[in-house]
């Protein structure tokens, strides 16, 4: 699978459909109730395309490399724990680090959890020093308003480890309805996006904090961007389901 395309490598120059918040939303609700694509079956690509991208850029050839995962409550850090689980069954060191207490995660990020538990992946309250790679799963398109708390003490210290950087949707503190960054935010070495490029995400001006982009296929069938409200060009993947967009 060749991760890098020349026609794909400037979206803004190739128009390249970008989708918000609402969009999206709109798109993971038809997936699963007018197509039966259920969202773990969506958490399992998204997770699993992070864990190629990591793989491939940082960690191939490394003996038990170290990542460190940061995973939210939500749908963003369900996808970094499937991709915890992948690359730990490819030989990786992963330390799972969450922004809240497993008790608050989601129902299918509270499955991966349990799962990557019963593999005997090590969960640690604090982020540990030294890993090669972080993921941050912390927060996806659902952010609202500026991160506060652990979450944001979180992305300061990511930031400020020196380590590199691998975001899940959108770096955390992008803002996926207004295409705008809070503060603090992410500061991704890449992001690998999912379905389409949220709005906003091919922008320069954020390429700061988006890094490489990288667009995952999750498997929207292209009938149902065809039938959106504001109809949609399917991103044509043909067979690589994970393009370096920007
Ligand atoms: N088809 C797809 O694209 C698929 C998408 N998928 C993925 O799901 C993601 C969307 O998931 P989602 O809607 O569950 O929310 P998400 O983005 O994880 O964030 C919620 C968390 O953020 C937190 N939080 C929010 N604001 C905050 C703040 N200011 N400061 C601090 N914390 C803040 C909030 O905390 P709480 O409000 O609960 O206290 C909660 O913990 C999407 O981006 C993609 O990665 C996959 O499921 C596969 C299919
Ligand atoms: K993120």
């Amino acid at each position: 699978m060749t991760m890098e395309r020349d026609d794909w490598q400037f979206p803004w120059a190739k128009g390249w459909p970008e989708i918000d918040r609402a969009g999206m939303v709109e798109v993971d609700r038809r997936m699963v109730e007018t197509y039966g694509i259920a969202l773990e079956k969506m958490m399992e690509n998204a997770g699993r395309a992070l864990a190629t991208v990591a793989w491939r850029r940082w960690l191939v050839g490394r003996d038990a490399p170290r990542v460190t995962v940061l995973a939210g409550n939500g749908g963003n850090g369900g996808g970094a724990l499937v991709a915890a689980r992948r690359l730990a069954a490819w030989g990786a060191c992963v330390e799972i680090v969450l922004a809240r207490p497993a008790t608050a995660l989601a129902p299918v990020p509270a499955g991966q959890f349990a799962i990557l538990k019963g593999m005997g992946i090590a969960v640690v309250e604090d982020p540990p020093e030294g890993a090669g790679l972080i993921l941050d799963g912390l927060i996806g398109y659902s952010l609202s308003g500026a991160p506060i708390g652990r979450v944001a003490d979180l992305i300061t210290w990511a930031n400020g480890s020196g380590t590199p950087i691998l975001a899940l949707d959108v770096p955390s503190g992008f803002d996926a309805s207004t295409g705008r960054l809070a503060m603090p935010s992410v500061s991704a070495n890449a992001t690998v996006t999912l379905a389409l490029p949220k709005r906003g995400l091919t922008d320069p001006a954020v390429r700061w904090a988006v890094g490489d982009l990288y667009l995952a296929d999750i498997s929207v069938p292209p009938a149902l961007y065809a039938t959106m409200a504001c109809p949609i060009r399917t991103p044509s993947f043909a067979g690589e389901d994970i393009l370096r967009i920007a």
